[in-house]
């Protein structure tokens, strides 16, 4: 049961054709199955801590891998029941159906058990299961103290992150040979638990991988404040908004950040530590600045269009968020040759790149290629996609991140990573990162501003 940070996801046909790849000498479609089923047997045996277990099989090689698992779960002693939706009907399903030594009951009539393991359907599902299964199941998950998912859910399309029908909450899904989108994808994964890989030995290459744990950089004895990154933030009629974000630049790890407002440009506000400036478009021209964020709390007057106007010719590297968004048009970053990332929320994407009608992945991945930037495609399930179609997909972080200024925070994050020299991409991911650690830290209801705080800390 491996943790599956920085794990290549493959959609469901990239899977089909890793497995092809894999079938070399005495490798076929049987033996891979055999492994995957000793695979689920071991994490259920370990699971399961000696209670009964009930194993629902499905018509496909997923309710196969179910067939196998129960077979070895009894052959270690276990106590362990057969529950099946329909006959088997793919040859390996039938081949391994025959491993299992007792009788097979009825899915509407089984009695639930405490482990309950569902090898229903998996990355084969092409429409919404049957009424009779989706009731057994819901039934048979609501009696279970433990609820297994193999591969995924029963229910769950694989590539999109979409429920097709009535799917209950699992405790763990057990991910074969490799992260499928919807582990991580919404509303799929909220239902799936703790999701663990189980390797079957098929090599696995992907431009899409899971979010991992970055490497940040460090000060050594060469640095002073202007190399660890300085960062101007553009301000507009919301100073608020991009004080958090400058908070956040800070405790990040940036080494100066200069705050270019106008008006109430005070020196002697807390905290001391961020340069507060009056905005003109020159002060954008220091060689010095190693990235400009610009979004929160912009606003969206004339005044706004111009400082971004202002940002896009500077040539700095740029975290484009917030009101920025609304005010750009994607042809106009397309034109922009700087490098630069757009960190969009759901409403903020639709604005900028449309509805998205397939997933979030293709769009996510579409955009970035369109805008020639890095799209952090927020939510609870954040994709991050560069124009040469890498992506990495963030698990569910904290919910309580679901309070103002969180993203203005995010964008300010991440603003430290690019001036402290990370190409956009990584910058983008370690801004992730260091975001959802720091609501980690931070436990339940707290504010934007204890986030940027906690940034320093989970920073390591
Ligand atoms: N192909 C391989 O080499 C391996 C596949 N593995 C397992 O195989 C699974 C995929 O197997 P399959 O492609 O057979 O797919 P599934 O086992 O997910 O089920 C697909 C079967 O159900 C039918 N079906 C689809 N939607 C249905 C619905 N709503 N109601 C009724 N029937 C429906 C399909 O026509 C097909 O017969 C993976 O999730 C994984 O568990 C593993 O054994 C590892 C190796
Ligand atoms: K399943």
């Amino acid at each position: 049961m491996i943790p599956i940070d920085g794990l290549a996801v493959l959609t469901a046909a990239e899977m089909r054709s890793a497995e092809q790849a894999a079938m070399i000498g005495d490798v076929t479609e049987a033996s891979l199955m055999d492994r995957a089923g000793a695979a689920i047997a071991q994490a259920v045996a370990r699971l399961a801590a000696g209670r009964e277990v009930l194993v629902l099989c499905g018509p496909g090689n997923n309710g196969g891998d179910g067939y196998i698992a129960a077979a070895e779960l009894k052959r270690r002693g276990l106590a362990v029941r057969v529950a099946a939706s329909e006959a088997p009907r793919s040859d390996d399903a039938r081949r391994v159906a025959a491993f299992w030594p007792d009788a097979v009951e009825s899915l509407e009539r089984a009695e639930p058990a405490p482990v309950l393991v569902d090898a229903i359907f998996g990355t084969g599902l092409s429409r919404s299961p049957s009424a009779v299964v989706e009731h057994a199941l819901a039934r048979l998950t609501d009696a279970a103290w433990l609820r297994i998912a193999v591969d995924l859910p029963t229910g769950i399309a694989t590539d999109t992150g979409k429920v097709l029908g009535k799917t209950p909450r699992f405790d763990v899904t057990l991910a074969l040979g490799a992260v499928k989108p919807s582990h991580v994808l919404q509303p799929a994964a909220s239902l799936m638990g703790q999701v663990r890989l189980l390797d079957i030995g098929v090599p696995t290459k992907s431009s899409a991988r899971i979010l991992a744990r970055p490497i940040l950089p460090q000060p050594d004895a060469t640095s002073h404040k202007y190399n660890r990154g300085m960062v101007a933030i553009v301000a507009g009629s919301m100073s608020g908004a991009s004080e958090l974000a400058a908070l956040a630049t800070l405790r990040a790890g940036a080494g100066y950040v200069l705050h270019l407002a106008s008006g109430d440009v005070s020196a002697s506000a807390a905290p001391h530590a961020i340069v507060r400036r009056n905005y003109t478009a020159d002060a954008l021209n220091e060689d010095r600045i190693g990235a400009v964020v610009i979004g929160p709390g912009l606003g969206r007057n004339d005044d706004a269009s111009d400082r971004l106007e202002a940002a896009l010719a500077s040539g700095r590297p740029l975290v484009i968020d917030g009101d920025a968004l609304r005010l750009v048009a994607v042809e106009t970053l397309a034109a922009h040759d700087g490098r630069k990332i757009l960190t969009p929320h759901g409403g903020e994407f639709t604005h900028l790149f449309g509805e998205v009608t397939d997933d979030k992945l293709s769009a996510t991945r579409r955009a970035a290629q369109q805008s020639g930037g890095v799209v952090v495609h927020k939510g609870a399930d954040t994709v991050i996609a560069a124009p040469d179609g890498r992506a990495i997909l963030c698990p569910e972080a904290s919910p309580w991140l679901s309070t103002a200024g969180t993203g203005d925070v995010l964008a300010g994050a991440i603003g430290a990573m690019l001036a402290a020299g990370l190409e956009p991409l990584a910058a983008a991911e370690a801004g992730v990162w260091l975001h959802a650690q720091a609501a980690r830290a931070c436990g339940k209801a707290f504010i934007a501003d204890d986030l940027a705080d906690a940034l320093s800390a989970v920073r390591g």
